[in-house]
């Protein structure tokens, strides 16, 4: 079935979820939360977000409303994050699930690893040599070309090579390439956070918008749960979806 979802022409095969209060009235539900693109609309670049300056009071709140069962994951750095968030007091997982953290900020999960320094190198070259924005980032590197879209292919194809000479993995995105370390993805971090007492039990519902998302999606479908998809993307995994940031939140709201 395709559905018109109001304001736009946007359509989708997928329905809308049930609100969260019926599904948390029917069993306790872990909620795992991407930032950009989900909780954040997207901007020209990695550093021109316009952050609501009450989301990480909105997060607390949240998080102790689903007692304690609130993980942000995303493919920033835990770092960046912080640098947006401050250290809210709820679970977060950064780049793509690589890195991992409890409430009071203390590592969980297997250490993670940055990527070697000459992988490193060769981005941030392409990127000067390319005019494209270099996000260095403490467990992997992305390559920004929503500024220069006529360079997706050869920038996908540079991070291939990349990927190859160094044993790493290509993360695709939004106008995005990223390399991270083999075997990370959000899925990991999913399944990390399932393993914490507090999350035993519960139904898992990851929210998310784009194609790193699906390992989420995954994950949570395999835990019992289900993914809702954010946007026009069409998303393979998820079983609802929302239309937009703004109904992302209204979907939050008690
Ligand atoms: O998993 P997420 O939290 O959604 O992070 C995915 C990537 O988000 C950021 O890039 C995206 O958002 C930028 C700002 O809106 C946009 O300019 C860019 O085109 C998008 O790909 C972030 O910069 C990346 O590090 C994240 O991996």
């Amino acid at each position: 079935m395709s559905v018109r979802l109001p304001d736009m022409g946007y359509t989708s095969h997928l329905l809308p979820p049930p609100s969260l209060a019926e599904l948390t009235a029917a069993r306790p539900v872990a909620l795992f939360l991407d930032f950009d693109g989900t909780l954040i609309p997207i901007a020209s670049g990695p550093d021109t977000i316009v952050v609501p300056p009450d989301l990480p009071d909105t997060l607390a709140a949240l998080s102790e409303r689903l007692a304690g069962r609130l993980a942000l994951i995303s493919g920033r750095s835990l770092e960046d994050l912080a640098q947006y968030l401050g250290n809210p007091p709820i679970f977060r997982a950064g780049s793509h699930g690589g890195a991992r953290c409890d409430p009071e900020g203390s590592s969980i999960g297997e250490p993670p690893e940055a990527i070697p320094p000459a992988a490193m190198t060769a981005l941030e070259e392409f990127a000067a040599a390319e005019s494209l924005a270099f996000e260095p980032k403490t467990h992997g590197a992305a390559l920004h070309f929503r500024s220069r879209p006529e360079l997706a292919a050869r920038t996908h194809a540079f991070a291939r090579d990349q990927a190859k000479r160094h044993g790493l993995q290509v993360k695709k995105g939004k106008a995005v390439v990223e390399l991270v370390r083999a075997g990370v993805g959000k899925d990991g971090a999913v399944r990390v956070f399932m393993a914490e007492p507090v999350f035993a039990g519960a139904m898992p519902v990851f929210i998310g918008d784009d194609v790193t998302d699906e390992d989420g999606f995954i994950a949570a479908t395999d835990f019992g749960g289900f993914g809702i998809g954010v946007g026009e993307r069409e998303s393979s995994n998820a079983k609802y979806c929302l239309e937009n940031v703004k109904d992302v939140y209204e979907w939050l709201k008690p």
